[in-house]
């Protein structure tokens, strides 16, 4: 599978700030990739610096195996939502996009279709000026997805949405990348990108932290744990623990055992006559497990092969 954005040893400094610090990864096609990390991290430069915006001092970023600025139709390429409060707040919904469509020679009719597709029929007669953040962002997935491209980048499209518009962005995105489109979707809130991203780019202070699909990430968070619920804790710590497992106490009906698969914990309860009432394996949420990778990053620095970098995958 080839990749469509590739960014590759990015370095750019603001004066003596370091707003990127050797950026590399790779997004690739048929799946949401989340750009995660906290603010200053440096996703939105990183973005411009894909969209030729910004300059690198060092390092390249291609988008379909070229420079941004190099591609003859870059619309029909890459479609991006940088900054969705850039409208001219006279102009209605429909004409920005039928403006966008002409200055860069797409037809016409793929503004209705993306005005259907972004749920914004009914608000494209009205003037953007009157629009919300909301209604702001579906306009610029719309302008987003106007030349109908294979690779689609969008930074924090979730901010200002309500809970029905997140609910929309999630299975949008995931109908984007069903498509088989390269969909690289910004956040600082973890939570947000919940059901919707398949892989992850986790970045800090310039630099990627890990970069991992979200079911290893998950795995890797759950650990081998399982819990039990059981009124006999005492009698099932024991016969856990005279096994080999690590078993520690959650609440006054549940233990954690580490160190034994569960088939095996219910075998032994089971011989040892212990009564309970539920075995589970845990499993972590999206957010606790990118709790534990940012309170642990060197364990889990990870980079694509360089010289000077850390490496190995989050897992
Ligand atoms: N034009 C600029 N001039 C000076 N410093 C800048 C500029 N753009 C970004 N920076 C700095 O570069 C660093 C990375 O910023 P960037 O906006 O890329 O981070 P981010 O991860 O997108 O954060 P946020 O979620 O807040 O947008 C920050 O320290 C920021 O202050």
């Amino acid at each position: 599978m080839e990749a469509t954005i590739e960014v590759d040893g990015l370095r750019k400094r603001f004066g003596s700030t370091v707003a990127l610090d050797g950026m590399s990864f790779a997004v690739r096609p048929g799946q949401v990739t989340g750009f995660v990390g906290p603010n200053g991290a440096g996703k939105s430069t990183t973005m411009r610096v894909i969209l030729g915006l910004d300059s690198a001092d060092e390092g390249r970023a291609l988008v379909a195996g070229r420079p941004y600025g190099a591609l003859r139709e870059p619309l029909r390429h890459l479609g991006a939502l940088l900054d969705a409060a850039a409208l001219h707040p006279a102009r209605t919904g429909r004409n920005h996009l039928l403006w966008l469509a002409h200055s860069q020679g797409l037809p016409a009719r793929r503004v209705e279709a993306v005005l259907a597709q972004a749920g914004m029929e009914r608000a494209a007669g009205r003037r953007a000026g009157g629009y919300s953040l909301g209604m702001r962002q579906r306009l610029g997935i719309a302008a987003a997805m106007l030349g109908d491209p294979p690779a689609l980048m969008l930074d924090e499209p979730f901010n200002g949405l309500d809970p029905e518009g997140i609910v929309w962005m999630r299975g949008y995105l995931r109908g984007l990348a069903a498509q088989g489109r390269a969909v690289l979707v910004s956040s600082h809130l973890m939570s947000e990108l919940q059901d919707t991203a398949g892989h992850l780019v986790v970045v800090g202070r310039g630099r990627v932290v890990a970069d991992t699909s979200v079911a290893d990430l998950i795995a890797a968070a759950s650990g081998d744990r399982v819990t039990v619920r059981t009124a006999e804790r005492t009698e099932a710590m024991a016969a856990l623990a005279q096994a080999g497992a690590t078993v520690a106490t959650t609440d006054r009906e549940t233990i954690t055992v580490a160190g034994l698969p569960a088939e095996r914990i219910i075998s032994l309860l089971s011989e040892a006559g212990v009564r309970f009432s539920e075995v589970s394996g845990h499993r972590a949420s999206l957010e606790e497990a990118y709790m534990e990778l940012t309170r642990d990053a060197v364990e889990f620095r990870a980079g694509r092969p360089e010289a000077d970098e850390p490496q190995g995958a989050a897992r």
